[in-house]
This record gives structure tokens, C-alpha cells and sequence, in this order.
């Protein structure tokens, strides 16, 4: 059994701190992570407890209420949905817990993420989730600002239906042939328009630095059967382009199956391992 110090003994001693983590949304993200930490894939990091809306069965740590489960960890995945991020996430924070947040499309409503920001002693940090390429976006802010930025989102019309699309534009959907635009907008609002599918433009104004400043289109495509998110930035210094094409998760194809693993990632680098591309 692995035994936690605190951590200045632990560093003193020439150990890393394991982390306690507890994932709260036990779907798509949430099983992966969680099994994966349970299973000891992360030698940094064990899964102490689970949060869900619904009763599990068969999890592999004690499902609990965001209070205990604060009472018996130091970081905190998010894999639940805005609205954790939204209603909780500050107390997530507050309680001097870390968090790990993928919804980050809750970001975009300034006041929240000024509290977020301002919010501790926790620390939060963002995975980036299913887009790639945003370590390089934030390393050439160093340069200067990216004049334009364009994110395009391709997914099947089925994850892309939200309650507030009127009848024409859910039967454009359903009989769909080929790709429909459902949202040109920014990052600041689409990622509320479509709170489960496009966080990933949140992530990418988080690393450019202006949801405003990035131009979002989203389509829904009958033949995405792998999700697309295209993003495209250019500046004084260079212009770049990121595509990835994803293999959707078989039970929620609204999320894209490397998600996890790229939770999984963003954790490896909290954890302190080495020989990390960070
Ligand atoms: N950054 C990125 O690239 C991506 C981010 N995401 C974000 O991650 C979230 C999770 O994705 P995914 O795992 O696919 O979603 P799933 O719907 O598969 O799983 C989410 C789980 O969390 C539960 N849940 C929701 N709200 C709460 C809450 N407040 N407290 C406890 N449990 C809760 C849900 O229960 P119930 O269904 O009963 O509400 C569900 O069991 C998405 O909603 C999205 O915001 C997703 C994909 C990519
Ligand atoms: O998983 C994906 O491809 C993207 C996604 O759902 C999101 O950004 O919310």
C-alpha cells in the first residue's frame, strides 16, 4: 500500500505527494479517469471517492456527497458539466482543494471566471481536452497577440440538438445529408449554446486569451463519423492549424473517446511525473 506524507516531508524525504483525487460525473470522462486511477495508472495519483448524480454500482472508490468527498482528497476532476463548475466550483476552491476542470465552456461567463480566478487557496487548471495544439497558442502570445483565431467544430446532428433549436432547425438536423451550420458565433457564446459538445472552444480562448477574440463555427455532419475540431490561428509571428479527428466515446458521442486520456494527461503533469511534454 502506498503511503501518503505530508507533502514537506514527502519532499524532504525525496518522495512525491500522492494525490487524492476524487472525479466528480461518473459518464464518459469520469469511468475512464476513475478506473484508470484505481487500477494505478498514475503512480502520483490514487481515486479516494466518486460524485455522480445517480447511485453507481460497482465503482471502484465509495461514492460520496461533494462534502465528504472534499474531506478525503486534494483535487478534484471535474468530468460532470457546467453546471458543477457553475454552482460549485468556487467551493471546490475555497475549501483548498485543486480542481480539474473540463467544462471550461462555464468560463465564459466573465463573472464566473473572475471568481473562479480570485478563488482559494485550490488551484484550478484546464485539461485541453479534444483539441490539441494550445500549448504552442499560448507560447506565441509570448510574441504578441494572434490577429484571428477560428475554431470549427464538425459532429453528428444527434449530440449537436439542444432544447432551444426551433422546429426547422431540429428537422434540418434529423434529415440532414450533409454538414448543416447550426452556430457561427464566438467562444463566449457558443459553448452555452451547446454546453456538452463545445467546451473545446472555451479551452481554446482560455489559451489564446479572449473568448471574443475566437470565431466559432459548428456543424452538424450525418457523415462526422469521427468529430472534427479544426483550429486555425494566425499572427505577426507565424500562422498555425490544428486538426484532429476524433473517434466519438460509444455511449455519450457527444464526447470524444481520447478525452480521458487527456484528463488522464493534465494529471500526470499535476502529479509532478517527469518526462512530460508539458
Ligand atoms: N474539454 C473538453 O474537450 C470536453 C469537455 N467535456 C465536458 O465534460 C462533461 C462530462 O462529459 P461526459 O463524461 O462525456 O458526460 P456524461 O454525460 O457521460 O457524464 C457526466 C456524468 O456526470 C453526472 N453529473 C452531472 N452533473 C453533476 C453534478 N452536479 N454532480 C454530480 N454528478 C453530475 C451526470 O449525471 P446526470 O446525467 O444524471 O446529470 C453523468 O453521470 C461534459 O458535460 C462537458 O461539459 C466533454 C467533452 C470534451
Ligand atoms: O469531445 C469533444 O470532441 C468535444 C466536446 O464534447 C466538448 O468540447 O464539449
Amino acid at each position: 500500500m502506498t503511503t501518503t506524507l505530508p507533502q514537506a516531508a514527502a519532499a524532504a524525504a525525496g518522495h512525491r505527494p500522492v494525490r487524492d483525487v476524487a472525479v466528480v460525473g461518473w459518464g464518459a470522462i469520469g469511468r475512464v479517469v476513475g478506473t484508470a486511477l484505481a487500477e494505478g495508472a498514475l503512480p502520483g495519483a490514487r481515486l479516494t471517492r466518486v460524485v455522480d448524480n445517480r447511485p453507481l454500482h460497482g465503482a471502484p472508490a465509495p461514492q460520496a456527497d461533494l462534502a465528504e468527498a472534499l474531506a478525503h482528497c486534494d483535487l478534484v476532476v471535474e468530468a460532470a458539466g457546467q453546471g458543477f463548475v457553475r454552482d460549485l466550483g468556487t467551493t471546490v476552491l475555497t475549501s483548498g482543494t485543486d480542481l480539474l476542470i473540463a467544462s471550461t465552456g462555464a468560463l465564459t461567463d466573465p463573472e464566473l471566471a473572475r471568481e473562479i480566478a480570485e478563488a482559494g487557496p485550490g488551484r484550478v487548471y484546464y485539461t485541453g481536452g479534444a483539441v490539441g495544439g494550445l500549448d504552442l497558442l499560448q507560447a506565441v502570445r509570448g510574441l504578441g497577440d494572434l490577429t484571428r483565431v477560428r475554431l470549427t467544430t464538425a459532429k453528428l446532428p444527434a449530440t449537436l440538438h439542444q432544447p432551444w433549436m426551433d422546429a426547422e432547425l431540429t428537422e434540418r438536423l434529423r434529415t440532414a445529408t450533409g454538414p448543416v451550420e447550426v452556430m457561427r458565433g464566438t467562444a463566449r457564446d457558443v459553448p452555452a449554446r451547446f454546453p456538452r459538445s463545445t467546451n473545446v472552444a472555451a479551452t481554446v480562448a482560455l489559451a489564446v486569451g479572449d473568448p471574443d477574440r475566437v470565431e466559432v463555427r459548428v456543424v452538424a455532419d450525418p457523415g462526422a463519423t469521427l468529430t472534427r475540431h479544426v483550429v486555425e490561428a494566425e499572427g505577426p509571428h507565424g500562422h498555425y492549424r490544428f486538426e484532429v479527428n476524433h473517434a466519438p466515446d460509444a455511449a455519450n458521442p457527444a464526447t470524444s473517446q481520447v478525452v480521458p486520456h487527456a484528463v488522464l494527461r493534465s494529471l500526470a503533469a499535476l502529479t509532478g511525473r517527469g518526462g512530460q511534454i508539458l
